[in-house]
């Protein structure tokens, strides 16, 4: 190893009293470093202060009070849409668990999913899962804003906005035993629109660049990671192309990790003409984000090894 290089993610400044100040040059700057990161890596490492040490605490502590329930309790979380509700016991993950929150930027989404799990009430969870679903969407509009500016197709962001939904998935990996593999996750593209990551202290979350290296990222209470999704890459007629990226374990520790995921809802998502000419022909047809979900779970989209390209490929 020794002298291996290792290529770092870019690392790019956010705070929360930057969202209004969408025309300064200083704006309009970080979005094209922005842009350019997820063209380059389809991710980047976002630091962040809209989530204080206490709330990140609080919801780290709600997620694992969340998974010490039994399993019983945990399989009530079901869902129409694939990989939505409780997903764990796989053999082939055997160390992974997660529960999926829909519509858990809103009040309604957030404290139906805590009365399945808590019938007599848990307000602690709902009010903190809240508070940082709400702030992590915050960055999730800031970056595609910036993203949008440069490439000079706000309008169209503006509609793609109006029909988010955004999906909190709470994760835990139980640390391996002996017998064990230490894969906590498959290496994956992400089918959202965009994702956001956030770790505990517990490392394991690495990603591929183009040239074939898995980068690890470290863990910071302060530290985002912000991903390009399948949908994102059909969007931008493939400029942003999402990375894979996979969870390995080690040590005796369990890891909880956050997605605060986008998904577009009720609206085909089409690729701007702006981004369409001569030399960029159009990749991808007009998608409907939740029949891709339902394509990818299916055998014929399991099969496929560029399953955004079988379902809507030009
Ligand atoms: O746990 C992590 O850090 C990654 C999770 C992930 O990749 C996913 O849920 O799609
Ligand atoms: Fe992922």
């Amino acid at each position: 190893m020794g002298s291996v290089h290792q290529p770092n993610l870019p690392v790019i400044e956010f705070s929360v009293k930057e969202s209004n100040s969408t025309t300064s040059s200083s704006w309009v700057t970080k979005g094209v470093e922005v842009t350019r990161a997820l063209e380059e890596y389809g991710c980047f490492i976002a630091t962040y202060d809209g989530v204080s040490q206490e709330l990140h605490d609080a919801v780290f502590l709600a997620s694992q009070q969340l998974f010490d329930l039994p399993t019983e309790v945990k399989v009530l979380n079901t869902s129409d849409t694939p990989a939505h509700g409780y997903v764990g016991q796989i053999p082939l993950i055997p160390l992974y668990e997660g529960l999926g929150i829909e519509n858990a930027t809103t009040t309604l989404g957030v404290e139906r999913f805590t009365k399945l799990m808590w019938p007599s009430g848990k307000h602690s969870f709902s009010e903190n899962v809240l508070k940082y679903t709400k702030v992590v969407a915050e960055l999730d509009q800031m970056v595609m804003r910036m993203v949008a500016k440069s490439y000079g197709i706000e309008k169209h962001y503006d509609s793609l906005l109006a029909s988010t939904t955004y999906l909190l998935k709470l994760i835990k990996y139980r640390s391996p035993e002996v017998s064990d593999r230490n894969l906590g996750i498959v290496p994956h593209t992400d089918k959202t629109f965009m994702s956001i990551l956030h770790q505990n202290e517990v490392k394991g979350l690495e990603i591929k660049t183009k040239d074939g290296e898995w980068i690890e990222v470290c863990p910071s209470p302060t530290s985002f990671i912000v991903m390009a999704g399948d949908a994102c890459m059909a969007w931008t007629n493939g400029k942003i192309e999402p990375s894979s990226h996979r969870v390995m374990m080690q040590g005796d520790a369990d890891r909880y990790s956050l997605g605060l995921f986008t998904f577009i809802r009720d609206l085909k998502i089409e690729t701007p003409q702006e981004l369409v000419d001569e030399d960029h022909p159009l990749q991808y047809k007009a998608l409907d984000h939740y029949k891709y979900l339902h394509y990818h779970a299916s055998d014929e989209g399991m099969r496929s090894k560029f399953p955004l390209k079988s379902y809507c490929g030009v």
